[in-house]
């Protein structure tokens, strides 16, 4: 008898982020239930806190096929892991990718196909290069911010970068091709707002970008529609190039699609490391419909005290009902996230904080209206998803275009760049849920129109899934 071909065996391979292993455990277990045998790199404090709060255990052993490798990030398992840790990660993880690699590959009864590893670690294309290992690179960052950074020499050439002081950050920018309608300085990811072009994070940022050129593909989480000025661009640099997300809804479609060739977990797919809080959707039940702006900053930014303060006046100021997400450690300071006094009453009556919510649910709520977000991309992602406008205050990295997208290529909301002031808040709150609010609904649901049909069977994103399946299946492992 014929002993039957092994499944092609893909190491996925993320930065130890929420972010980041959110969209790239989806992709692996799109992966895995067609067929293909998985290797997903866990970091130890991510695998835990997935563990606990994501029901990982009961999802991936419906696949005998699929397996966590759990690594250190080189962060003691204490810390507290918020916004400026990522230098001592992307360090430690390149010091040991080698020998993880090297482990992997030896293993003679799993051989290799290939590695999907995060475009923010490409170093890892020489050692998979070494070990006859191709890569392909998944950005986890919006097409504009990806090309943004793959533009960077070129920035710096025409002399766009650096940037000169405050004065500076309203001149356009015009070097990024695609997008020279829409970028001035500010909006460009915050690692450009240095005077030194060699500082460290720049440098690494550029680095990475560059040498996606070098991996077998590249693989973004957008669609054709969303992007496609900028897409049009990456295609030029990068013809292997697969646009296949909102990966949270190709998930949601290819699972309740009949074409599966193993059945569906039974349980909601939640990639969330912290606990969720469902008494936020029992308060949801009972606010009137589209009365809510929901607020939240997602897993890694810090307030400050201030900042802090002004977002509560603004949003009570605002007299609008607000569910607001403040994690444990959302103040920089590690200080009080208390209401302040003057504002318990009008909190009470109106408001609802929890400390992690169910994003995707929430923002599918009946009662909620809009969106005030720190546009990291898979909120971005979730919000054009469930069609509601948004207030964006973009906090750090790719975050900075985003928003810029959101108020001036889709036209689905306002940004407050670099501005956090209660009468802003206020302002800008009321102009998503009040003023302009039918200009900006419209055009969430014609944007969620769209997202829904690249997901679909017979759309962009779906046939995109297809084709990368295809590519991994036509490489041979390795011996
Ligand atoms: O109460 C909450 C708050 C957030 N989320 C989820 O957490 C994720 C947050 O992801 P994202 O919006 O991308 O923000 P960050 O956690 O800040 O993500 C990092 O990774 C992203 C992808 O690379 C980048 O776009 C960001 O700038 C970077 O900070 C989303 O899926 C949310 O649904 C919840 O489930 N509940
Ligand atoms: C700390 C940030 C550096 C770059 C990473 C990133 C990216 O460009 O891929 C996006 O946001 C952050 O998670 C990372």
């Amino acid at each position: 008898m014929d002993t039957p071909l092994a499944p092609p065996h893909v190491i996925v391979f993320p930065l130890a982020a929420q972010g980041h292993v959110n969209s790239m455990l989806k992709l692996a277990e799109l992966l895995a239930y067609s067929g293909l045998r998985i290797t997903f790199i866990n970091s130890e404090y991510i695998h835990h806190r997935l563990l606990r709060h994501a029901n990982i255990q009961a999802r991936f052993t419906a696949f005998p096929d699929f397996r966590f490798k759990i690594i250190s990030d080189g962060l003691p398992l204490d810390h507290p892991r918020s916004s400026d840790h990522f230098m001592t990660i992307f360090k430690y993880v390149k010091s040991i990718t080698k020998q993880l690699l090297e482990e992997l590959v030896s293993a003679p009864d799993r051989p290799v196909t290939c590695i999907i590893a995060d475009g923010i670690l490409t170093f890892t294309i020489d050692f998979a290069g070494d070990l006859g290992v191709p890569v392909i690179a998944f950005r986890t960052i919006s097409a504009g911010s990806f090309w943004a950074c793959f533009c960077i020499p070129r920035m710096i050439e025409s002399g766009d970068l650096p940037i000169k002081g405050d004065e500076d950050m309203d001149r356009v920018v015009t070097s990024v091709l695609g997008m020279e309608d829409i970028l001035r300085c500010r909006d460009l990811p915050s690692f450009c707002r240095v005077a030194d072009l060699s500082d460290w994070t720049l440098q690494y940022v550029t680095t990475q970008t560059l040498q996606t050129t070098r991996a077998r593909a590249l693989i973004l989480n957008s669609f054709d529609r969303l992007e496609g000025p900028t897409i049009s661009q990456i295609r030029t640099r990068f013809p292997n190039l697969y646009t296949i997300g909102p990966l949270h809804s190709h998930h949601k479609s290819r699972l309740s699609s009949s074409s599966l060739p193993s059945p569906p977990p039974p349980s909601p797919a939640s990639n969330s490391i912290w606990e969720v809080d469902r008494s936020c959707i029992s308060w949801l039940d009972k606010q009137p419909p589209k009365s809510v702006i929901y607020v939240s900053f997602g897993s890694i930014t810090t307030l400050n005290r201030q900042d802090f303060t002004e977002f509560w006046y603004g949003l009570v100021n605002s007299g609008r009902r607000f569910l607001w997400v403040v994690r444990p450690d959302s103040l920089a300071e590690g200080g009080s996230s208390a209401v302040p006094e003057e504002l318990r009453e009008a909190v009470a009556e109106r408001g609802c904080v929890v400390g992690w919510a169910p994003q995707e649910e929430v923002l599918h709520h009946g009662a909620v209206a809009a969106f005030l977000t720190h546009s990291g991309w898979n909120s971005t992602l979730e919000s054009v998803v469930a069609g509601k406008p948004m207030v964006c205050w973009p906090f750090f990295a790719d975050q900075q275009i985003n928003s810029r997208l959101v108020s001036h290529a889709w036209k689905v909301g306002l940004d407050m760049k670099d501005v956090c002031d209660r009468e802003v808040v206020e302002r800008m709150v009321n102009g998503v849920m009040g003023e302009r609010q039918e200009e900006f609904a419209a055009a969430a649901g014609d944007l969620a129109r769209m997202a829904r049909e690249a997901t679909s069977e017979g759309g962009s994103s779906w046939g995109n899934l297809d084709r990368l399946i295809e590519d991994i299946r036509s490489m041979k492992p390795s011996s």
